[in-house]
């Protein structure tokens, strides 16, 4: 599908097409340190430029059409997205953004549960410009998938108060598993972006299955881990008094636990913490999810600030398959940034067929290098029970 984009307020100057060119090989090379660093600093700037773009563009949404205003996308070739998981708690507040996008001509709401029809019902009357079905049951999930360009997969069972991300794995493996498995026979060229945890299982979970099925391209399957960033920012942004919609700050690794590495040092704008200040920091976010699952006791987890993130990633994920230059979110990938690690969360550019660039962690301190140490044993474990999984279960035909 085409679109006519016509942004002009975005930071296509401050970030030119091959800012983050900067491979693996460059991060070892002292003399292109510097570089690198100026590199992070306008990628930096431009995230967060674009991100006051997108704010805008939402925003603009809502005007009533015809008024004067940019416009973003002709209204007759939009993109199609299917929410996966769609009565949910995650699913209904995400479907309900996504609604709101000017860039979504069709969204297709798929669950087991047959409330969905209704929840789709209930969202077509909103005015705007997108259509919106809903579809219930394994009969129905490749009409809910045929030609459809971004599939976001919040199907699965939330933790409750003492359970871990993994404990999710039993039930929520074979959730992504048997969609993934309709993503590779109705729409094996969507960008599918995955929710369901345990993340750091699921992602290569479903890279298994496209690979069994000869349909993978790792450039087309994104782990969401944008709820870490939101909160990251959210988090800096009250502690230092700044405005948040400057702030960004990167998070690489995975998303359960310890797996999740605030880069602090890379904050943007350049920000200093006490040593305190980091430590504190770094750990709330690590268990914010934690945070939100306890006071919720026993309801579940995150589902607005959830909805929120993915609403996010939805939109820079559209963004990038419409052809605009310098979208950058973090996201948990199919990477060979760090040795030995077959996925692993960094800032990711964006583009016409997913993610198009893999950036290197850069610079880090020696207090993130010993949360780097600690957490690949304990990603490293968590990616190769996903593979597994495929490689012992028998797909569901
Ligand atoms: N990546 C993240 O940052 C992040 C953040 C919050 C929650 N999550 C995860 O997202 C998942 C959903 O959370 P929630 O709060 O929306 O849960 P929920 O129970 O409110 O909703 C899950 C929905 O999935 C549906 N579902 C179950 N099996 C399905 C299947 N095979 N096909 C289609 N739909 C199916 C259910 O019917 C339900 O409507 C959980 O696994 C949770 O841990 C991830
Ligand atoms: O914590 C959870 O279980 C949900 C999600 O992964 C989160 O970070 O909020």
């Amino acid at each position: 599908m085409t679109m006519m984009m016509t942004t002009s307020s975005t930071a296509s100057s401050a970030v030119g097409n091959n800012s983050i060119a900067c491979t693996h090989k460059t991060r070892n090379v002292v003399s292109s340190r510097s570089s690198i660093k100026t590199q992070q600093h306008q990628q930096r700037k431009a995230i967060s430029m674009s991100r006051k773009a997108t704010k805008t563009l939402t925003r603009r949404s809502q005007t009533r059409r015809g008024a004067s205003v940019v416009v973003y996308a002709s209204q007759d070739d939009g993109f199609k997205v299917a929410v996966l998981g769609a009565a949910g708690g995650i699913g209904q507040s995400l479907s309900l953004l996504l609604k709101m996008n000017p860039m979504i001509s069709e969204l297709a709401l798929y669950d087991v549960g047959q409330i969905v029809k209704g929840v789709a019902v209930d969202l077509s009357h909103c005015n705007t410009a997108s259509t919106v079905n809903g579809f219930c049951g394994n009969e129905e999930l490749g009409e809910a998938l045929k030609g459809c360009d971004l599939v976001i997969i919040p199907a699965g069972v939330p933790r409750k108060p003492g359970m871990t991300r993994d404990d999710l794995f039993s039930i929520n493996a074979g959730i992504v598993r048997d969609l993934t498995q309709g993503v590779a026979d109705h729409c094996p060229n969507a960008v599918v972006a995955i929710i369901s945890n345990p993340v750091n299982s699921t992602v290569p979970i479903a890279c298994e299955v496209m690979k069994q099925n000869g349909k993978f391209d790792k450039r087309k399957i994104l782990g969401v881990t944008t709820l870490d960033i939101v909160r990251s920012d959210e988090f800096v942004s009250t502690l230092k008094g700044l405005d948040v919609n400057d702030v960004d700050v990167p998070v690489i690794g995975g998303h359960a636990g310890i797996t999740i590495l605030p880069l602090l040092s890379q904050t943007f704008p350049q920000t200093s913490f006490s040593e305190k200040e980091t430590e504190d920091l770094t750990i709330r976010i690590q268990n914010a999810g934690t945070e939100v699952v306890e006071a919720k006791a026993g309801g579940g987890s995150a589902t607005l600030s959830m909805a929120y993130a993915a609403a996010r990633m939805g939109e820079a994920i559209l963004r990038g398959l419409s052809g605009e230059s310098d979208v950058y979110e973090c996201s948990y990938v199919s990477s060979d940034i760090v040795p030995d690690m077959p996925f692993f969360a960094t800032k990711c550019k964006l583009g016409k067929e997913g993610v198009e660039e893999v950036s290197p962690i850069g610079d880090i301190t020696a207090y993130e290098q010993e949360w780097l140490d600690k957490l690949k044993p304990e990603l490293k474990a968590q990616i190769d029970k996903g593979i597994s999984f495929i490689a012992d279960a028998p797909q569901k035909i």
